[in-house]
């Protein structure tokens, strides 16, 4: 069973189509990478998957479960990493992530525990007790990946991990997100950020205009395996580098008379 599926979804703000026939798939133990520019639909379609937004047609499934009927359990069952928000001004690192792991059913100690492990891995062990507001943008752009990992949940959806960190960190981020989901998780990662995309993911859905045009597999390690159903577009996908596929779909979505591949 797919942890992740999008069937036919469809969304309009008034006069805005945000998404056309969007459809997708995530397995367990895929780093999927969501890839495509700004107003493409990806934050609308996360928001849908996370039960914020309901669609107004087409089914979803996260991990079984109905985000439109029953989108408590959803957000219950997944960790979900949104863009550009940060934690509340008003609280420490560690009075927020107290707060998390109450709505999480977390025991204290477990909390206690996970918290110091982020807190060295990240590293920002000395801020735990410092108001949000006093810190930078990065620091609290780790405090933010901290509470969507802190109930270790099989399914987590990311906007733009990485934006605000330095290059170290953003390395063990990269790092820690392939063995997470190498762990028979599923990661959904919305990014523009091509080679992020190219260096982790191991499968990649190009959207534009509120539908995935394009998927392609990258092995997990950065490789350049084609899908294994070989159709004219697959075929030449694996030809070209990531860069060359994003521009060619989305050139020809724009153009809108792109031969949409078969999924
Ligand atoms: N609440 C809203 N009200 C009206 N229009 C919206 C709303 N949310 C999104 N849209 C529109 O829907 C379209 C898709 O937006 P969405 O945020 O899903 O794209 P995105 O791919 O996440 O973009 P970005 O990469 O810039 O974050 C855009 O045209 C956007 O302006």
């Amino acid at each position: 069973m797919a942890a992740i599926t999008a069937n036919g979804l469809e969304k309009s703000y008034g006069s805005v189509d945000a998404l056309a026939d969007m459809n997708v798939s995530v397995s367990r133990g895929e780093l999927f990478g969501f890839l495509g520019p700004n107003g493409a639909g990806k934050t609308t379609t996360i928001r849908i998957l996370t039960g914020q937004v309901t669609p107004d047609s087409g089914d979803v499934r996260v991990l079984g479960v109905d985000p439109t009927t029953d989108p408590i359990e959803t957000r219950r069952r997944v960790g979900i990493l949104p863009e550009q928000e940060s934690p509340p001004s008003f609280l420490t690192p560690r009075e927020y992530f107290d707060f998390v792991g109450k709505i999480r059913s977390l025991a204290d100690e477990t909390v206690a525990e996970r918290v110091e492990r982020w807190a060295d891995r990240l590293g920002f062990r000395s801020k735990l007790d410092t108001l949000h507001t006093d810190l930078s943008r990065g620091q609290q752009q780790k405090v933010m990946i901290t509470q969507a990992f802190l109930h270790e949940p099989e399914v987590v959806f990311i906007d733009e991990p990485l934006a605000n960190l330095d290059p170290i960190v953003q390395e063990q981020v990269k790092r820690f997100l392939v063995a997470y989901a190498a762990e028979d998780n599923a990661i959904f990662l919305s990014t523009h950020n091509i080679e992020v995309a190219e260096d982790i993911c191991t499968r990649v859905g190009i959207v534009a205009d509120g539908k995935c045009i394009a998927e392609r597999d990258l092995g997990g390690d950065g490789g350049s395996e084609s899908r294994s159903d070989s159709d004219d577009a697959s075929t030449r996908d694996s030809e070209n580098s990531l860069l060359e596929t994003f521009l060619a779909h989305v050139d020809d979505a724009n153009a809108r008379d792109v031969p949409v591949m078969q999924r």
